[in-house]
C-alpha cells in the first residue's frame, strides 16, 4: 500500500467537490477505486449517493464501522493548489476529500490483509445539509446490518500533524439552520412612507438577534447564533420587498436550543408587528449533539497514548455541528480530531491542510481496528 496514492487521491476528490446528495461523481470516483480492489471480503452496497462497504472478519465477534462524509461546500476555494477545485463555487472547505482519502487507505489495508472484525465502511452523502446521516440510519441496509461500534474522524486545522485530539462525553454541539424570509411593500427609493423596507426590517432583525446569546442564556451553558448570510433587495435606488436571513444555531443542551428558537419567533413576531410585513421561519437541518461513548473513546485514548509518534490532545467541546451525532446516539462509538495544521481554518476558502496527516491517519486506523 502506497501513501502517495492516497494523497493522489485526496488530489483528485479535492478537484470535484459535489454538494449534499449531488456527490455522483465522487460516488463513482468511489465505487471505481473500491471494484479495483481484492473483492474477496468485500460486500458493496449503494444507497443514494452514498456507499456501504463490508470487510467480512475472520472470527468476528462484532461489526465495527467507520464512517467517512463526503460532500463539499459551496464557497470558491482562494488557494493556488495546482489540483484545486474544478467545480466552480464549490470546495471540499471541510477537508472530506481527507475524509474520504484516509477511510479508503484504511478500506485498502483491509481488503488486502482480512480483519479478524467485521468492518462496515459508510461513505455517507450531505453532511453539510441537509444532513445524510439520520436517513441513512433509517434505510433498510442499516437497518438490517447494524454495526456495534462506530467512529469517525474530522480534520482540524489547528492541531499539527500527528496529533489526535477528542474527549470522553459531549464532542460537539447541537445545531440547527435558520431561513428566514420578509416580506413587505417595496418602492421608489425617493419615497419611503410609502414603502416597507425589508433591508431595514431584517438589519433590526439581525441587530436584535444578538441579544439572544447575551440575555437569554445561562453563560455557563454555550450557545451560538451566526448569521452568514443576508439578501434582499434588487437596486440600490428601489426600496427592498423582500430580503433573506440564513444562519445557525448552535447550543451544548437542547433545552438552550429551544430557548434560543422560542425568542427568535418572538423578535420575529415583533418585527412583523413593528414594520407592518409578514415573515417565515425554518429551521432546516437540525443536528443532535456528538457524544462520545465514554468507555469505548477512554480505551481509544490509551491506544492513542500508547504508539509511538502520535500525540494524544484531550481537546474541550467545540460548537461544531456534524450529523455523525445521529449515529451515536443509536450507535457506541466516538470522534476524533486529526491534526492537519493548516494556518486558514475550517470553512475558507484558502484551507490547505498538510497531506502528510493521510499516511499518519490511515496507520492509525489501521492499528487501532487490529487492537480490537
Ligand atoms: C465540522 C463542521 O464544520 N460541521 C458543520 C456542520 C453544518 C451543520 C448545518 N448545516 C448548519 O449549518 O447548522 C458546521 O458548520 O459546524
Amino acid at each position: 500500500m502506497m501513501s502517495n496514492s492516497f494523497i493522489n487521491i485526496r488530489r483528485k476528490l479535492h478537484e470535484i467537490p459535489e454538494l449534499g446528495f449531488e456527490e455522483t461523481k465522487t460516488q463513482q470516483y468511489l465505487l471505481t477505486y473500491i471494484e479495483s480492489l481484492p473483492q474477496q471480503y468485500l460486500t458493496i452496497d449503494t444507497w443514494k449517493t452514498g456507499i456501504f462497504v463490508k470487510v467480512a472478519g475472520s472470527a468476528p465477534s462484532k461489526v465495527v464501522a467507520y464512517r467517512a462524509d463526503i460532500d463539499g461546500l459551496p464557497m470558491v476555494e482562494e488557494t493556488n493548489l495546482s489540483f484545486k477545485s474544478t467545480h466552480e463555487g464549490k470546495m471540499h472547505g471541510c477537508g472530506h476529500d481527507f475524509h474520504m482519502s484516509i477511510a479508503l487507505g484504511v478500506l485498502t489495508y483491509f481488503a488486502e490483509n482480512q480483519p479478524k472484525e467485521s468492518l462496515l465502511f459508510i461513505f455517507q452523502p450531505a453532511e453539510e445539509g441537509p444532513g445524510g446521516a439520520k436517513p441513512m440510519l433509517e434505510s433498510d441496509y442499516l437497518k438490517n446490518n447494524r454495526p456495534d461500534r462506530i467512529i469517525a474522524l474530522h480534520i482540524a486545522p489547528e492541531y499539527p500533524v500527528g496529533t489526535v485530539a477528542t474527549k470522553e462525553g459531549l464532542l460537539f454541539a447541537n445545531t440547527s439552520e435558520l431561513f428566514i424570509d420578509f416580506k413587505g411593500k417595496g418602492g421608489h427609493a425617493a419615497y419611503p412612507h410609502t414603502a416597507n423596507d425589508m433591508v431595514v426590517a431584517s438589519s433590526h432583525f439581525v441587530t436584535q438577534l444578538q441579544s439572544i446569546v447575551a440575555r437569554n442564556i445561562n453563560p455557563l451553558d454555550s450557545a451560538v447564533v451566526t448569521i452568514g448570510k443576508i439578501s434582499g433587495g434588487t437596486k440600490q435606488n428601489i426600496i427592498a420587498e423582500n430580503a433573506r436571513v440564513e444562519g445557525t444555531l448552535r447550543t451544548l443542551s437542547m433545552s438552550s436550543m429551544h430557548n434560543v428558537k422560542k425568542r427568535i419567533a418572538s423578535l420575529v413576531k415583533g418585527i412583523e408587528e413593528g414594520f407592518d410585513c409578514c415573515a417565515t421561519i425554518d429551521f432546516g437541518a437540525n443536528y443532535c449533539q456528538v457524544y462520545n461513548n465514554e468507555a469505548i473513546t477512554r480505551q481509544f485514548m490509551n491506544f492513542v497514548e500508547s504508539r509511538k509518534c502520535t500525540e494524544l490532545i484531550e481537546c474541550k467541546e467545540a460548537m461544531t455541528g456534524e450529523d455523525f451525532g445521529y449515529f451515536l446516539a443509536e450507535i457506541p462509538g466516538f470522534m476524533f480530531w486529526l491534526g492537519v495544521n493548516s494556518e486558514h481554518g475550517l470553512h475558507s476558502g484558502k484551507l490547505n491542510p498538510d497531506e502528510e496527516a493521510i499516511p499518519f491517519a490511515i496507520g492509525l486506523v489501521v492499528d487501532y481496528f487490529k487492537s480490537l
